[in-house]
């Protein structure tokens, strides 16, 4: 299939910062592509050098051309920060940038696929809540019924149930081959979402994959962490008798035995009573996306910026 949108060893640098040090990628016609890293990793710059809001060196291509030579009306962008004027209504924020292009969707109607109906069409934008404004900013980004959409984290600031009916609008909006960028810093997200993920990591894209080749590669072993209320050895647990395949490690109260498949979870609380260890709580956890990242940048994250179970695996990275 076509690229949609081709990056090659585009570099930026801003005074003695550099922000991309030479980024090649391919997004696929249909494909949803997520873009994480950490603050400062380059996000932003790459999304600002594919849409050519920015002058990057390298080669980029739209839609098979220049981004600076691509009929607007094919891409849709929401950039990080973007403040449309505050003392119009979404309605007529809506109808505003509709009027911008040939044909475009009916505002009404984008308005209500994200989530914003009712009483708040009618108030000024700079008087709804920060997610509330962000919908308004996605469904501007959607109102000419782009074939390319750029979204540089669109669900900031809004609460978990907007964030997703903006993750199942993205889904649809997928489904009918619209080809999406994402960056994001939720791993829920970007792990639902994307086809394909690539992590940047101080302005080099440092791997590339589905998120399930990515978590194969780089997000280690189901772990089982077991919470002992502090009664746990100051030397690592041996338990010989769970043989040979499991990594156990102990730290601030948890002990964290790495290789446990669902089948061993039996064997393992056993080798605990065995040991004398109480088990104050235990949570079996299946590596995703967060582990992936803390792996690949040295960071970890918090709440709900880690997998989309929510964070299992954020205890099993406390304790390694
Ligand atoms: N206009 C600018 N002037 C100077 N430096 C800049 C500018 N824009 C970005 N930078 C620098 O370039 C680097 C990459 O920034 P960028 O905004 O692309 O990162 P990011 O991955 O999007 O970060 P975040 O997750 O915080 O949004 C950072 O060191 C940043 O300080």
């Amino acid at each position: 299939m076509t690229a949609a949108l081709v990056a090659e060893g585009v570099r930026k640098s801003y005074g003695d910062v550099t922000a991309l040090e030479g980024v090649s990628l391919e997004v696929a016609t249909g494909e949803v592509f997520g873009l994480v890293g950490p603050n400062g990793a380059g996000k932003t710059t790459l999304v600002r050098a594919l849409t050519g809001t920015t002058r990057a060196e390298g080669r980029v291509r739209v839609l098979g051309a220049d981004p600076t030579g691509v009929e607007r009306s094919r891409i849709g962008l929401l950039p990080q920060s973007f403040s449309p004027a505050g003392r119009l209504t979404p309605r007529e924020l809506l109808a505003q940038y509709a009027g911008r292009y040939d044909a475009a969707r009916d505002p009404e109607a984008v308005l209500s696929d994200v989530g914003i109906d009712g009483e708040p069409t009618e108030q000024w934008y700079e008087t709804l809540s920060g997610g509330q404004k962000r919908r308004v900013c996605v469904a501007i980004a959607l109102v000419n019924d782009p074939e390319v959409l750029f979204l540089d984290e669109p669900t900031t600031g809004i609460d978990p149930a907007g964030r997703r009916a903006l993750w199942e609008l993205l889904e649809d909006l997928a489904a009918g081959g619209t080809t999406v960028l994402l960056t994001s810093h939720s791993m829920a997200e970007v792990e639902r979402l994307s086809d394909r993920v690539g992590f940047l990591n101080r302005g080099r894209l440092v791997a590339v994959g589905t998120p399930k080749d990515l978590i194969a590669a780089h997000g280690g072993r189901s772990r089982l962490v077991v919470d002992t209320g502090g009664s746990a050895p100051a030397s690592e647990p041996e338990f010989g008798a769970l043989g040979d395949d499991f990594e156990v490690s102990s730290r601030a109260g948890q002990v964290v035995v790495e290789g446990v498949g669902p089948r061993d979870i039996d064997g393992a609380v056993a080798a605990f009573d065995a040991d004398g260890i109480a088990i104050e709580s235990l949570t079996w956890a299946q590596p995703d996306l967060g582990d992936v990242y803390l792996e690949l940048t040295g960071e970890s994250l918090a709440g709900d910026d880690v997998g989309p179970d929510g964070g299992g695996g954020d205890a099993g990275r406390a304790a390694r």
